[in-house]
């Protein structure tokens, strides 16, 4: 059973603050053109790929690529169980799957970096990765358009490491490090990554100009200590794993912050015939359950002479007046034969970060009986990332 709860006011400007794309979204959302690669290539990689010549291929179904394995699989399944999308896949072993709630989806279980050149290909037409992925393997494909930009998840970041000792004791940021006299020629700077589109294009931007690259598929930061590079340029996220092996991050040294995004092709958004709608469901869905998780509902009873009166000595304190609200009812009661409203119920929103301080407010001006519930959802009036993607499309 489920119970819904919405609020209908005139007003064209809606008090819940709407979150808005970040910044960091339209940077990634606009890409630069992706390279091209010779023409020979070219047709073998559409064997394996199906086309990229503009057309769509012919299916019915949509089809969602999701993270096979490592540390993104178990938490996107989750989040999208907390959706009421839930996925079911008959064995761990099987690479296609469903969500009975969208009906004509098909799920498809593939690695990280094959999602995107499977979107890329039209293979897949939706998918959820970390953004270091979307911007490594998509090179700014203008065919890829970030759906949802922060599914709080996957957080980590895309950074340069050098070593802590020797000849780097003394460089804190990559200006030190660009302007080290012993990059030449002959004997580049050392950097190994797993990033060989970003890296390059990013020590370039930086005013590197003597540096060479190697790759591994993991383990990078034992590089520097093998002697085998002088500098790393890997995910980092609680930094363990840098200090463990005597690194540091340096000032400027931060090519991207990833999360976890929500994917799409352009080419499928525009062309393949249910695609919109279904992104569209993913979309609010995502939207108002991420937008839930970071509050409660707060019940409570006051006592108060008029409905009027009650809003005025919540809305006085600090905490109490963040979101929509408060939703104020009579309580009645019988007394002395007649009807009377001597005391009210108060439904509030509260961020979960403030419940504490929420509560004490709540008491502080006589509230009582104070219950605290989960949300699932929060839906919005349109959600502003599906009115930025329409205008994306240009529809
Ligand atoms: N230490 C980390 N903490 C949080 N998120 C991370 C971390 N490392 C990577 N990620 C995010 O998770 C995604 C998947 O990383 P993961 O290491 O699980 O898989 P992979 O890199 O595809 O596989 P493999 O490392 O086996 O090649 C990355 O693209 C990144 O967005
Ligand atoms: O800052 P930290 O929290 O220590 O995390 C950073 C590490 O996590 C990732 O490695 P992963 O665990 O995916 O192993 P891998 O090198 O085998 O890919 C990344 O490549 C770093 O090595
Ligand atoms: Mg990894």
């Amino acid at each position: 059973m489920w119970a819904f709860t919405a609020n209908f006011q005139p007003s064209l400007n809606s008090p819940i603050p709407l979150i808005s794309i970040s910044s960091r979204s339209s940077h990634s959302r606009v890409c630069p053109k992706p390279t091209l690669i010779c023409s020979s290539l070219q047709s073998q990689v559409e064997t394996l790929n199906g086309t990229t010549d503009g057309r769509i291929s012919e299916r019915n179904e949509i089809r969602f690529g999701l993270p096979s394995k490592g540390r993104m699989a178990t938490d996107t399944l989750e989040l999208l169980k907390d959706c009421q999308l839930s996925v079911k896949q008959v064995n761990p072993r099987q690479y296609v799957a469903n969500i009975p709630q969208l009906s004509g989806l098909e799920v498809w279980f593939q690695r990280p970096k094959d999602i995107v050149r499977k979107l890329l290909s039209g293979d897949l037409d939706l998918g959820i990765v970390g953004l270091d992925t979307v911007s490594e393997y998509g090179q700014g494909s203008e065919d890829l358009i970030i759906v949802h930009e922060a599914l709080e998840y996957g957080d980590c970041r895309l950074s340069l490491a050098i070593p802590k000792y020797g000849i780097f004791e003394n460089v804190n940021s990559i200006q030190d490090l660009a302007q080290m006299p012993q990059w030449t020629e002959s004997k580049p700077l050392r950097v190994a990554t797993g990033f060989t589109y970003l890296g390059p294009k990013f020590l370039r931007e930086n005013g590197l100009k003597h540096v060479s690259f190697s790759t591994a598929d993991g383990a990078l930061e034992a590089a520097p200590a093998m002697g085998i590079a002088d500098a790393i340029l890997d995910l980092v996220s609680s930094g363990t794993t840098l200090r463990e092996n005597n690194l540091k991050e340096i000032e400027g040294g931060v090519v991207l912050e990833s999360q976890a995004v929500l994917l799409a092709s352009r080419k499928s958004l525009v062309q393949r015939k249910g695609a919109l709608d279904t992104t569209h469901e993913i979309l609010e869905r995502l939207e108002a359950h991420l937008t839930a998780v970071g509050q409660f509902t707060v019940t409570a009873n006051m006592r108060g002479s008029s409905a009027q009166e009650v809003a005025e000595r919540v809305l006085s304190q600090p905490s109490l007046s963040g979101m929509q609200g408060p939703t104020i009812s009579p309580v009645f009661c019988k007394r002395d034969g007649k009807v009377v409203a001597d005391y009210y119920a108060i439904v509030i929103c509260v961020p979960k970060k403030s419940l504490y301080k929420s509560v004490q407010q709540l008491r502080a001006i006589g509230g009582s009986g104070v219950l605290i519930s989960p949300l699932t959802y929060i839906f919005d009036e349109e959600t502003p990332r599906w009115n930025q993607l329409l205008k994306e499309l240009g529809l």
